[in-house]
């Protein structure tokens, strides 16, 4: 099964890049040229990889019976070795033509049985090699990284919108033990070569090993580290993703290729999403111009072509075209805070997972399979200024994609749901390739609608991703006045998550006194009560407290001749004193409510002011263009959303009621406020 292509057809990027003028006067060029050829590469690798996955099983059935490992072809030192393959014999094939030009992309996927599994990675890369400012491929410094920075440099220069790389895991022990051999060597950076074993029974073959050579943007032997796979391949999508583009990143290959880990990762070695959560939220921290940003997370899996919400199971969502484009309706966006956040829904989400053992895996690894695509969205909003000064509002979407197993894709002997699942995301695998295809060959009609996959990618693939020009932002603007408004509104909300967070202590200490007094009626411990009471209100900052915790530890409770009596009357006070702070802590806060309340319909009122014509200016990157329809993206509407059209209406007044319901955005239905440019 093909996976994903892309070729350029020159090999001097000088020559072949056109200049800046060239872009501009030709906006309809084509981002992923030549994809399509290594489209065909993948395809004859992928029939070459059935064939070797057949006889390996077969041959792995031999040796378990024999209990020998004989190998034809290949010395036993080279088994233990990952990367240890022979040399390409002479009459090699080379069939991956883009490798003798020097450049060129195939994604492929692995035998079931190869001892070095691989995970292709995709993604939607940016057109110019603008990098972000702590790209932390300088963190990592070596020099392996600096090549992959050369790689991925050049290959965004050179217009190259999707990018393949390829990854291999270190062999498993039990792959080692079953005597599996490695079918794959990193010739370089770059270049990828695959070799064919034949069986002991294919006589005509016997003497005869076939190769051929693949090449990606980057390959990456097992030893490379998460943070390598992650600057290379993603660190230059979450910068586009902070222009206010939309970007994917996909992971394809056979169970236990290695594709969690890639995307993942373990707690030591976090993989590439977190590492991306986290550059997102690092980067946005330092460039929002006014800490008015917002991160929302949405987390589905599509099964057997049904969307799940995996943040919030229950019925099955419905995909419906809106403005916005195509959404899943009622799929829950949480408004995330920190990484520690996100990985907490993650976490919860993973475990609302479809999961079921497959047949592939009962006999081999004994491990589960996943059996669906599952995405994360991650959708950010955030304000910055432009070099005249002017607010630039940008709305950038981050999709992450664990795609299923590639073998459930193949999995044809088995029968009823694991049948169904296979035509299933054969169908998704499918869809995505045809989508692939119909964009490089710059086709009026992309076939989003094939598969539920296809459709919930659509403005990653198309629309304003990476693929496309055009970015999601808009030029506000903000008077002086509003700009104060806002930092007002901001130290406003942070000084009363403080003041929330005081009260809930007081409050346990009211439940920790009054449990302290139960326990002292019971058995009278003056000492050990006191030594309670007075520790944690003497840490207290506040210095309402300090005279109450001198008062208790001087005259309360030190001597230990104190009744019961005393202590209880000693207890009430300060359950009192406590009552009392906590009613000037909720005035507080009601007042700051209110006073944030009215300034947020303030802003509102100003800002339909502003659109009523009065103040507001809204100028896109379209609109300061020609117009021009982009080819392939017919009916494609191009979608600019406002602030105010991302944040409810009430959605400050919702966010002031608790933690727990601030958090909680539900997209129900269009959002009316929503603007529509061309
Ligand atoms: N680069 C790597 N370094 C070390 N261990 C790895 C690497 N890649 C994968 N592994 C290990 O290989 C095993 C299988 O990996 P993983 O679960 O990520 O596969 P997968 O492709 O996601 O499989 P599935 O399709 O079943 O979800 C895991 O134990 C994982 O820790």
């Amino acid at each position: 099964m093909p996976v994903s292509t892309r070729s350029q057809i020159n090999t001097n990027p000088e020559q072949n890049e056109p200049n800046q003028d060239q872009r501009e006067d030709h906006p309809l060029r084509n981002p992923h040229h030549g994809l399509k050829e290594k489209m065909k590469a993948l395809t004859l690798l992928y029939e070459q990889q059935k064939k070797s996955s057949l006889s390996l099983k077969k041959e792995a059935n031999e040796l378990k019976q024999s209990n020998v490992m004989k190998e034809n072809t290949m010395p036993n030192s080279t088994v233990t070795r990952a990367f240890v393959l022979p040399q390409p014999p002479i009459d090699e094939e080379k069939e991956n033509i883009p490798a003798a030009n020097g450049d060129g992309i195939v994604g492929f996927s692995c035998p079931r049985k190869s001892p070095v599994s691989t995970t292709v990675v995709r993604k939607l890369s940016i057109g110019s090699s603008v990098l972000p400012q702590s790209d932390p491929r300088g963190v990592a410094g070596t020099q392996n990284v600096n090549e992959f920075q050369a790689i991925s440099e050049k290959q965004s220069t050179g217009g190259s919108r999707i990018l393949v790389f390829v990854r291999l895991r270190p062999t498993a022990k039990r792959e080692k033990e079953g005597g599996s051999r490695s079918c794959v060597r990193i010739v370089n950076r770059r270049e990828v070569y695959l070799t064919e074993f034949a069986t002991e029974n294919d006589y005509l073959r016997l003497k005869r090993l076939r190769g051929r050579h693949f090449t990606f943007d980057a390959s990456f032997p097992d030893l490379t580290t998460q943070q390598e796979v992650y600057s290379t391949t993603t660190a230059e999508l979450v910068e586009a993703v902070l222009q206010g583009r939309n970007g994917s990143v996909f992971c394809y290959g056979a169970t236990g290729a290695g594709k969690t880990y890639t995307m993942l990762g373990t707690v030591e070695n976090p993989g590439v999403m977190v590492l991306a959560i986290k550059d997102l939220f690092n980067q946005i921290r330092q460039r929002s111009c006014d800490s008015n940003h917002e991160v929302h997370l949405s987390y589905l899996e599509v099964y057997n072509e049904t969307v799940r919400d995996l943040l919030s199971p229950g019925r099955p969502l419905v995909l419906r075209e809106d403005k916005q484009g195509i959404v899943a309706h009622g799929l829950t966006q949480y408004r995330a805070y920190s990484t520690d956040e996100v990985m907490d829904l993650l976490l919860r989400g993973n475990q609302n997972r479809t999961t079921e053992p497959t047949h592939v895996n009962e006999t081999s690894s004994r491990s589960h399979a996943i059996l669906q695509e599952v995405s994360r969205f991650f959708m950010v909003e955030y304000r910055v200024k432009d070099a005249s000064n002017n607010v630039v509002n940008r709305v950038g979407k981050l999709s992450l994609i664990d795609l299923a197993g590639s073998e459930r894709a193949l999995a044809t002997d088995q029968r009823t749901l694991r049948s169904l699942e296979g035509a299933n995301i054969n169908r998704s695998l499918l869809a995505l390739s045809s989508c692939i295809n119909a964009l490089v060959e710059g086709k009026k009609h992309v076939p989003y609608r094939n598969s539920k996959l296809t459709q919930l990618l659509k403005d990653s693939l198309g629309g304003a991703c990476n693929t496309a020009y055009d970015a999601n932002e808009e030029i506000l603007q903000v008077p002086e006045s509003e700009t104060d408004q806002a930092k007002l509104l901001l130290e406003l909300q942070k000084e009363n998550r403080e003041l929330r967070v005081q009260l809930a202590r007081q409050k346990q200490k009211i439940l920790i006194i009054q449990a302290q007094s139960l326990a002292a009626n019971a058995s009278p411990t003056p000492s050990s009560i006191a030594s309670h009471l007075s520790t944690p209100l003497s840490t207290q900052p506040n210095k309402k407290l300090k005279p109450k915790s001198t008062f208790l530890a001087g005259n309360c409770f030190t001597p230990e001749s104190k009744t019961v009596g005393e202590l209880q009357r000693a207890v009430k006070a300060l359950e009192a004193e406590i009552e009392k702070m906590r009613k000037d802590y909720e005035l507080q806060i009601k007042q700051k409510d209110e006073f944030i309340l009215e300034l947020s319909l303030k802003r509102a009122k100003t800002a339909s002011g502003e659109e009523e014509g009065m103040m507001k200016r809204v100028v896109t990157r379209e609109s300061l263009r020609p117009k021009k329809k982009i080819e392939g993206e017919e009916g494609m509407m191009k979608r600019v959303v406002t602030r105010e059209s991302l944040r409810p209406k009430k959605k400050i007044e919702g966010e002031l009621k608790s933690s727990s319901q601030r958090q909680v955005l539900r997209v129900r239905g269009r959002k009316e406020d929503d603007e529509l440019v061309e």
